[in-house]
């Protein structure tokens, strides 16, 4: 019992709210066989109600640096694009592994080549869970033969409010009343203007054609109640379509419960030894 915990994981985690509150009660409750040593949320009072609500408290570090300069094995990123711009490079420096969740950040291609570099150098490895979306095991297998990608992701107007789009485009959400298209573009413009809500067109874009060959359509649904993602690719190996109904998280209508239930998944594969089940 002792050597398992000796050799259990220590993780950081950065950004205590759906997502990385989830994940602290996946590792308290030994679903992901770890241990929680340091959280870090901009507001401390987050940090406090999650340490809270844990059996085995962690620190709450003081400053985002202190989660990777203590020894922790990986860092959860659950935060935002701005955390992975701004901590991502120290963190592998530092010689930990980083789990992103805000995927978005990675189409800024220097900022993508700086991170691959300090992977290699410094023998890291940043994993990406499959977040809201399915399929990506098959995308990118047949990422040679692909030769289109689209991605249509319908949400409640509530779930996109607060978007960057709606600056540029003076649309209001609160008066979207019929299902309307909000978007029609390349993945890169998405994420740019939906920073919060389509990082899953990253993630599909990192797996397939890149992030200009890969197309994005956002459309508002006052009628729906779940955050829809309809993947469509073609390709010499035949043709994918895969939709993914989701219920958004309780706490963030932003976010979908299989965002979470991925990112608990793919830490729990990460810090186990045992079969990896899919490509
Ligand atoms: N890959 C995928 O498929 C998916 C990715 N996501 C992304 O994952 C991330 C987390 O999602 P979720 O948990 O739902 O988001 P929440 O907004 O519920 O929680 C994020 C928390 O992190 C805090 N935070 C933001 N930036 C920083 C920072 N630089 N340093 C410290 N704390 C910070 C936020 O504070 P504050 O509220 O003050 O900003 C907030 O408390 C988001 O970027 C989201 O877009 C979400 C769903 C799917
Ligand atoms: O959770 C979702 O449905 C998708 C999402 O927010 C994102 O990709 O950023």
């Amino acid at each position: 019992m002792f050597s398992i915990i000796i050799d259990m994981k220590k993780i950081g985690l950065l950004g205590c709210g759906a997502i990385g509150t989830q994940i602290a009660l996946a590792i308290d409750s030994g679903k992901i066989p770890a241990i929680l040593t340091h959280v870090y949320d901009f507001d401390r009072s987050k940090s406090e109600a999650l340490v809270s609500r844990l059996k085995k408290r962690p620190q709450i570090a003081e400053n985002p640096h202190m989660l990777s300069s203590n020894p922790v094995d990986i860092v959860v990123e659950a935060a935002s694009q701005d955390a992975v711009r701004n901590h991502a490079l120290s963190i592998l420096q530092n010689r930990r592994d980083l789990l992103i969740m805000s995927v978005g950040a990675l189409l800024d291609e220097s900022v993508l080549e700086i991170l691959l570099d300090a992977c290699r150098e410094f023998k890291r490895t940043i994993y990406l869970p499959s977040g809201a979306l399915a399929g990506l095991d098959a995308i990118r297998s047949v990422k040679e033969e692909l030769e289109s990608v689209l991605l249509v992701t319908t949400k409640n107007p509530k779930s996109l409010k607060g978007a960057r789009f709606f600056e540029v485009s003076k649309i209001d959400t609160d008066s979207i009343t019929t299902k309307t298209v909000l978007f029609e573009g390349s993945a890169k413009d998405a994420v740019n203007l939906f920073p919060a809500n389509i990082n899953v067109a990253a993630l599909l874009s990192l797996a397939g054609l890149g992030s200009h060959n890969t197309k994005v359509r956002i459309v508002a649904d006052p009628q729906t109640d779940k955050n829809t993602h309809q993947v469509i690719a073609q390709g010499k190996f035949g043709s994918i379509s895969i939709t993914v109904e989701n219920v958004p998280d309780s706490t963030n209508p932003k976010t979908s419960r299989l965002a979470t239930l991925s990112a608990v998944e793919c830490l729990r594969a990460a810090c186990s030894t045992d079969m990896r089940i899919g490509s």
